[in-house]
């Protein structure tokens, strides 16, 4: 039993020596202190054995009276709190104490046991508890507000890995602070490459024209020095590969608290929109040319129809037309360069249009130089066109004849007019087909077939180094000739009436006829001015004309008389009839083919057969005869 009180007493000795708390054990009578614990001394300065010593008023000795009324309390009350009370430092200062106490009695000896703790320590747990307890919850809301940034974050970098665009920061120094997927796929820089790095230096280096970008110009830096946006959308950017490719940007401007600190790009690769721009571009410049070619030709036509040029076909029976015709048929489908020759008036333009007519390029134009026409100077623009500004008087582009004529036939009427030094320039378009218009440097590319017609004798002209001897051979690749009208009499009855039937329309006059007395007369006459001049003589003879008789003043000629006069019977009948349409002008060429039967017994071919007579081809005249139908027979009448 009594080995268990030892124990006790060994365990409740031992647990108020290491309680972290102050404890005194006070005898009030005696004054005295009996037991102190390693804190009470460690806090009082003092060691377990001086405090032993110590009467208890020396302890309180700056509140003495305090401790006495707090001591009657406790022993009264059997416990006690105060705040009141002080204890005094073994260096002399004040302890400002907690206090709080109970009455023990042991061998009936009542005793203060008293807890102790150093009020300033207390305050300052009390603030570091506050505070612990202040953090603990601040923390708690720290966290929150992080995942709430985090949450922000999270979304803004799948924002900024979704968007297609590519994005990039760049602080007030200039350097990289981010790049998102997308400006990493278009740059070809991964974001850890440039982050950090000058941007300007890396991408923007360079303008499109090779210039140097002083970063100094760069709008992208220029938003973080004046705060404004800007806005770009011609500049390039370069990959890494050092290939540029380009972009629109947008460069935002960041401020922090009103302070500039760098700013946001956004930029897009703009190829497929520049290319599809410049498709457009080209397409309206085509759209444009195509207008003002259309334009120019158009122009070109309605001049053609004022000058009252309407194509007519070729008419005429005689040898040397039909002969014509076939070397038009012959040569119309090829590209070769035709050249005509004749007298003026003999139908050089009409042989030019039936062979364009007739070939492969009939869709497009043809386009007509009359070279006599056009004064020296003026040759080179009239041919190949000029730009603005290349001779006084040239207010705008102009597209020459060549260019009206691309994949068409230019016709180059008195090509023996084109001045020496310009022939050189003709025979380039010729042989390449290249050519610049007067004041450029561009060279232009045109498909045109040329066909050329000259009444002069275009080889005396080069014998006397009046004309290029290569140009020459260049366009008389085909020659054709085109007979005088004196050379085909055989063709005037029938020109006659077709320039009547014109007149007439043209001058609203009907009624007119030709008798076999104007024929006789028109074929009498020997036609210096060719085809041209009988249109005109028929022309003029309508507009003098009286009812229905036409009024010719012809110059009387010593031209043979034509062979008609020869047939008696058939000079009957015509000479009964003052008119002569169509009809009549066959039954006139069958009395006529009748009456040569007639005379060369039937016979067509050989000396004083029926060709000879007519100076018809003989194969023409047998087929001449078959188409009419005349019954061919030895002393034919009529048919
Ligand atoms: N065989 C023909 N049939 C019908 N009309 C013709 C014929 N030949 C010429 N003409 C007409 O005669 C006129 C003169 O013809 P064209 O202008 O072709 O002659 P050209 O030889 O070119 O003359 P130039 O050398 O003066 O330019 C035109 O009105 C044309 O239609």
């Amino acid at each position: 039993m009594t080995g268990n009180t030892d124990l006790q007493h060994m365990l409740a000795l031992q647990t108020l020596q290491t309680i972290q708390e102050s404890l005194l054990v006070i005898d009030p009578y005696a004054d005295r202190l009996l037991m102190s614990n390693a804190t009470a001394q460690q806090q009082l300065g003092y060691s377990a054995s001086d405090l032993i010593r110590l009467p208890a008023s020396q302890l309180f000795k700056h509140c003495l009276a305090d401790l006495i009324n707090f001591s009657e309390q406790v022993l009264t009350q059997q416990r006690g709190w105060s705040l009141d009370l002080c204890c005094c430092h073994r260096d002399g200062y004040p302890l400002a104490i907690e206090i709080s106490a109970c009455a023990i009695n042991i061998n009936e000896k009542p005793l203060l046991a008293m807890l102790i703790r150093d009020r300033q320590q207390l305050h300052k747990q009390e603030k570091k508890a506050r505070a612990d307890d202040y953090i603990r919850r601040g923390l708690g809301e720290w966290q929150q507000i992080e995942e709430i940034f985090q949450e922000i974050e999270r979304e803004n970098q799948l924002l900024l890995q979704a968007v297609g665009d590519g994005i990039y920061g760049v602080n007030a120094s200039g350097q990289t602070t981010f790049l998102n997927p997308a400006a990493e796929q278009m740059l070809g820089w991964q974001a850890d490459e440039v982050v950090g790095e000058d941007i300007h230096t890396l991408i923007h280096h360079t303008h499109a024209d090779g210039g140097h970008y002083h970063v100094e110009d760069c709008p992208i830096y220029a938003a973080f020095h004046d705060g404004a946006v800007h806005r770009v959308d011609n500049e390039i950017f370069w990959r890494k590969d050092g290939t540029a490719f380009p972009v629109e940007y947008t460069s935002t401007p960041v401020t922090d608290h009103g302070r500039l600190v760098g700013a946001v790009v956004i930029f897009r690769d703009i190829t497929e929109r520049k290319e599809t721009e410049h498709n457009l571009h080209s397409a309206l410049e085509e759209v444009n040319r195509l207008k003002q070619r259309l334009e120019q030709e158009n122009a070109y036509l309605q001049e053609e129809i004022r000058s009252e040029y309407n194509y007519k076909e070729i008419v005429g029976k005689s040898t040397a037309i039909q002969r014509t015709i076939h070397q038009v048929q012959l040569v119309a489908p090829t590209e070769a360069n035709v050249l005509i020759s004749g007298e003026s008036g003999t139908g050089k333009e009409l042989i030019a249009r039936a062979i364009h007519e007739s070939s492969g390029r009939s869709e497009r134009p043809l386009i007509r130089v009359n070279c006599a026409a056009i004064p020296r100077e003026l040759f080179e623009s009239e041919f190949f066109g000029h730009v603005k500004g290349a001779f006084t008087g040239a207010t705008g582009d102009r597209a020459g004849r060549f260019e009206l004529a691309d994949g068409g036939t230019l016709f180059l009427d008195e090509v023996g007019e084109i001045p020496i030094e310009l022939q050189g320039k003709l025979l380039r378009v010729l042989q390449e087909g290249q050519f610049e218009r007067v004041g450029d440097s561009r060279t232009r590319k045109v498909d045109v077939r040329l066909i050329a017609a000259t009444n002069r004798d275009l080889l005396q002209e080069v014998r006397k180094k009046q004309f290029r001897e290569d140009l020459y051979f260049r366009l008389n690749v085909f020659p054709v000739e085109s007979a005088a009208l004196r050379e085909r009499r055989d063709d005037i009855p029938l020109l006659a009436t077709h320039f009547l039937y014109h007149a007439r329309q043209k001058l609203n006059k009907p009624q007119v006829r030709l008798t076999r007395g104007d024929i006789r007369r028109l074929s009498d006459y020997h036609w210096p001015g060719n085809i041209r001049e009988l249109e005109n003589v028929i022309e003029r003879a309508v507009i003098l004309s009286r009812g229905e008789r036409l009024s010719f003043d012809l110059p009387v000629t010593s031209t043979a008389p034509v062979p008609l006069n020869n047939s008696s019977q058939a000079s009957e009948e015509i000479d009964a009839s003052t008119l002569m349409t169509c009809e009549e002008l066959r039954a006139l060429e069958i009395s006529n083919i009748c009456l040569a039967l007639q005379h060369s017994n039937g016979r067509i071919f050989g000396r004083d057969g029926a060709a000879e007579r007519l100076n018809m081809k003989p194969t023409t005249l047998a087929s001449r005869i078959k188409r009419l139908g005349i019954e061919k027979r030895p002393q034919q009448e009529n048919t």
